[in-house]
């Protein structure tokens, strides 16, 4: 199963890896016409209702494989307006090469002859409610004909996430969607053939700049809109919660404030202005500071629990309190982290370890990255909670989904860059699934080590990654 948004992930992954998006399209026009074969004889008539969009294009593409069909393609819609270049070089590469093409602007000009199979290509994932014109017309005019429908990814009219149709649908006898079954097709009453197009696995399994569609983009004016982040750090360590802070307002988050203890505050504070501090009384955490940690805590989205805690037993029974008792998001990185694996707890949590602390909160790691894989998703399962365990290649999973993360260098062994993430993380998962949120995290703030290295060489330094985070985030693609 592939929701849309994944799809358009995982297509836009396959283009970074080198895949490019006709070639995907070439190869889902070519199932589709293996699917028109298996419908109807050569020479058998065939209508192609084409969308303007890629849906359209596949169906485009199909044409050129039918030529022992008798196929007629109708573009609903003037050329002009095909709404991809992929999508609008099939459609001239059919009227270059004399198919019988033509471009259907007013829907009572539609005339689908009596064919034997229709293909519908008018719409596929990217359909948005009702149908309009002259698609709702169109539609009815492909259940009124006596043919197989054969229909393109997803019924035209159908959500491919819900299987809902705002309006009219197209009733299809088959669909042939491509490269994972969409979830709307368990409310789809046809033959449904899953389609492999040649999207490598690669394209699933590793973090890419399809992970950072899920974040949109947030207009010009003003940062992501995010959320409120807290961090709950300092101690026996300054830097940490500063760097986690910074980072979070980096990537994204409104508003970060960082609970420490006030012997430290005007430390931690020298390191940013920007940081808005809530100091508590102390030397460092303690059971009695809990109650109003999660007051705290509970007007902000996400807390960012650890950086620079401290492994003191006083300070570890205080974060087994607060995860007792909390119940919303929390990032939990560095020394708090071994607390996890034993607190019973009904908080989101989104776990940051290097394979040091994995192996302290009792998980197994391994050189290989594949096996480290496993050892980490079948961790994630027992812990029930998101694990992001940090390495050359960072390990995501959540017991059920996982990603590997290739970004990143050497060079980011240096202390701190663990905290930036962590922090980073803190402000994604204000607006992202926790899993998604770790995988982004580990993606920009391994590209963000990237940049600081071909710009500076090694030598880099934490606060480095800080100012990078929205180029890695939002910046232009790789
Ligand atoms: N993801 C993959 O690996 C591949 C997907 N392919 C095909 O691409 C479509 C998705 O294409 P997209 O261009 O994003 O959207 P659609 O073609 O489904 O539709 C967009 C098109 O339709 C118009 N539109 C939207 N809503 C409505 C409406 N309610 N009424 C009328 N018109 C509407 C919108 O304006 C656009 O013009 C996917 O399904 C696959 O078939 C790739 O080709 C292969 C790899
Ligand atoms: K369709």
């Amino acid at each position: 199963m592939i929701t849309s948004q994944r799809m358009a992930a995982v297509d836009r992954n396959a283009e970074a890896l080198g895949v490019p998006r006709k070639q995907l399209m070439e190869s889902s026009g070519n199932a589709v016409a293996r699917a028109v074969r298996r419908s109807a004889d050569p020479g058998a008539r065939v209508a192609i209702v084409a969308g303007r969009g890629n849906n359209g294009g596949d169906a485009l593409v199909a044409a050129r494989f039918l030529d022992d069909y008798d196929v007629a393609v109708h573009l609903l819609g003037r050329p002009e307006t095909i709404a991809t270049g992929i999508a609008r070089e099939n459609w001239e590469a059919l009227r270059a090469a004399e198919y019988d093409a033509r471009a259907v602007t007013d829907s009572a000009d539609l005339d689908l002859g009596d064919p034997d199979v229709v293909v519908d290509a008018m719409l596929g994932t990217g359909v948005t409610g009702a149908l309009r014109e002259p698609e709702a017309t169109a539609a009815s005019a492909i259940n009124d004909a006596d043919a197989t429908v054969v229909a393109v990814d997803v019924p035209s009219g159908v959500d491919a996430d819900t299987g809902e149709a705002a309006g009219i649908a197209v009733d299809a006898d088959r669909v042939v969607t491509f490269h994972d079954r969409k979830p709307g097709l368990d409310a789809v009453d046809a033959a449904v053939t899953v389609a492999d197009i040649g999207i490598p696995e690669a394209a699933e399994l590793f973090t890419g700049p399809g992970d950072l569609l899920a974040l949109g983009r947030p207009d010009r004016s003003h940062k992501g809109d995010f959320g409120e982040v807290l961090v709950v750090g300092g101690g026996p360590y300054t830097g940490a919660p500063a760097l986690a802070a910074q980072a979070a307002l980096r990537a994204g988050a409104d508003l970060v404030r960082v609970a420490c203890p006030a012997s430290v505050a005007r430390e931690i504070q020298g390191y940013s202005e920007s940081l808005i501090l809530r100091p508590y009384d102390g030397e460092r955490l303690s059971p009695a500071h809990v109650g109003e940690l999660l007051t705290l805590a509970s007007a902000h989205d996400v807390t960012v629990l650890g950086p620079g805690l401290g492994s003191d037993e006083e300070t570890l029974a205080a974060v087994r309190d607060f995860l007792d008792a909390y119940e919303e998001t929390a990032v939990v990185d560095a020394d708090a982290l071994e607390i996890v694996p034993t607190v019973d707890t009904d908080a989101t949590l989104l776990c940051t370890p290097h394979q040091g602390e994995l192996r302290k909160m009792g998980g197994e790691t391994d050189e290989d990255w594949r096996t480290r894989a496993d050892l980490v998703a079948d961790f994630a399962a027992d812990l029930g909670h998101v694990l992001l365990v940090k390495g050359a290649y960072d390990v995501i999973a959540d017991g059920g989904d996982r990603r590997v993360n290739r970004t990143g260098n050497p060079g980011m062994t240096v202390g701190g860059t663990g905290d930036v993430l962590a922090g980073a993380a803190g402000a994604l998962a204000c607006v992202l699934p926790p899993f998604e949120a770790a995988a982004v995290a580990a993606y920009a703030n391994g590209r963000a080590g990237d940049a600081a290295v071909e710009e500076n060489g090694y030598g880099l330094v934490a606060t480095d990654l800080i100012d990078r985070l929205p180029a890695a985030l939002w910046g232009d693609d790789e």
